[in-house]
């Protein structure tokens, strides 16, 4: 079967796979920043989830059930045995279940700015039914508001205008079938089967997964780290494109030192 998910391939096409799982409301361009770096060392392989940017809109609603099983037949297809993971929000919640559903095929697993369970599930609900009803374009001001910090706006208008441009370049009904996966996700109970050594990066100043539930994560994954950026929102790869490039890098360099 043709995998339904877009994806970016870059980098040697016999360096070990790392694929990289992007946010709500983005797609692969989120990763712009890592990737000149990354893919000297990796196959770097980006997907857009289901319902997101160039990937398949089946409908709605979705689960992350479906979302990680997409990808797992999407790893399958590409005969990949096992990969290096990094996600970030969404992203990092597709992480979780992929190293606690096939812990054979995660080796590293990075996950950024994420959540284990993110409610308030009315909160979630009522986003997808006004994306659904007015569109993207709705919501945008409020979203990208928690992906920077406000520094980080004033500084750089133009990258939060291009970050703007690719949520509402969105299917409405895919983002909304994907914040209903949002609602009905808890994670907390697969945490303990993640065998893969986990780094868990939070931004210090992320309203939307703030750094509590980075460490909710980090108490239930049995060989997790935490690493908090400083001036970094929700986006944190994008504000702080060093820094996250620099943790994935040792993070996995930590295996090759492992043997
Ligand atoms: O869109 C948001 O408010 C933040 C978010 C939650 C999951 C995700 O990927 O982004």
């Amino acid at each position: 079967m043709t995998s339904r998910l877009r994806l970016t391939v870059d980098g040697p096409p016999a360096a070990p796979v790392l694929v990289l799982g992007s946010s709500l409301g983005t797609a692969a361009a989120m990763w712009e920043p890592q990737v000149p770096v990354l893919a000297q060392r990796f196959r770097v392989i980006r997907y857009d989830h289901l319902g997101h940017g160039g990937s398949a809109v089946p409908p709605g609603p979705y689960t992350l059930d479906l979302l990680g099983r997409e990808l797992l037949r999407t790893l399958d297809d590409l005969d990949v045995p096992w990969v290096h993971y990094a996600g970030l929000s969404l992203g990092g919640m597709v992480g979780m279940w992929l190293a606690a559903h096939a812990p054979d095929r995660v080796r590293r697993l990075a996950l950024l700015c994420t959540s284990a369970s993110l409610g308030p599930a009315e909160q979630w609900r009522a986003r997808a039914a006004t994306v659904r009803a007015e569109g993207l374009p709705a919501i945008a001001d409020a979203v990208v508001a928690r992906w920077f910090t406000p520094a980080f706006a004033a500084a750089r208008p133009a990258v939060v205008a291009a970050h703007r441009a690719m949520l509402t370049a969105n299917p409405p009904a895919g983002y909304a079938a994907c914040c209903e996966a949002i609602v009905t996700m808890d994670l907390r109970p697969d945490l303990g089967r993640i065998t893969a050594p986990t780094l868990v990066i939070a931004g210090a100043d992320d309203p939307a997964t703030p750094v509590a539930h980075a460490r909710e994560i980090v108490g239930r994954v049995p060989r997790a780290r935490l690493a908090v950026l400083d001036a970094a929102a929700h986006l944190a790869n994008v504000e702080q494109p060093e820094q996250v490039c620099r943790l994935l890098l040792q993070h996995v360099d930590e295996e090759r030192g492992a043997g």
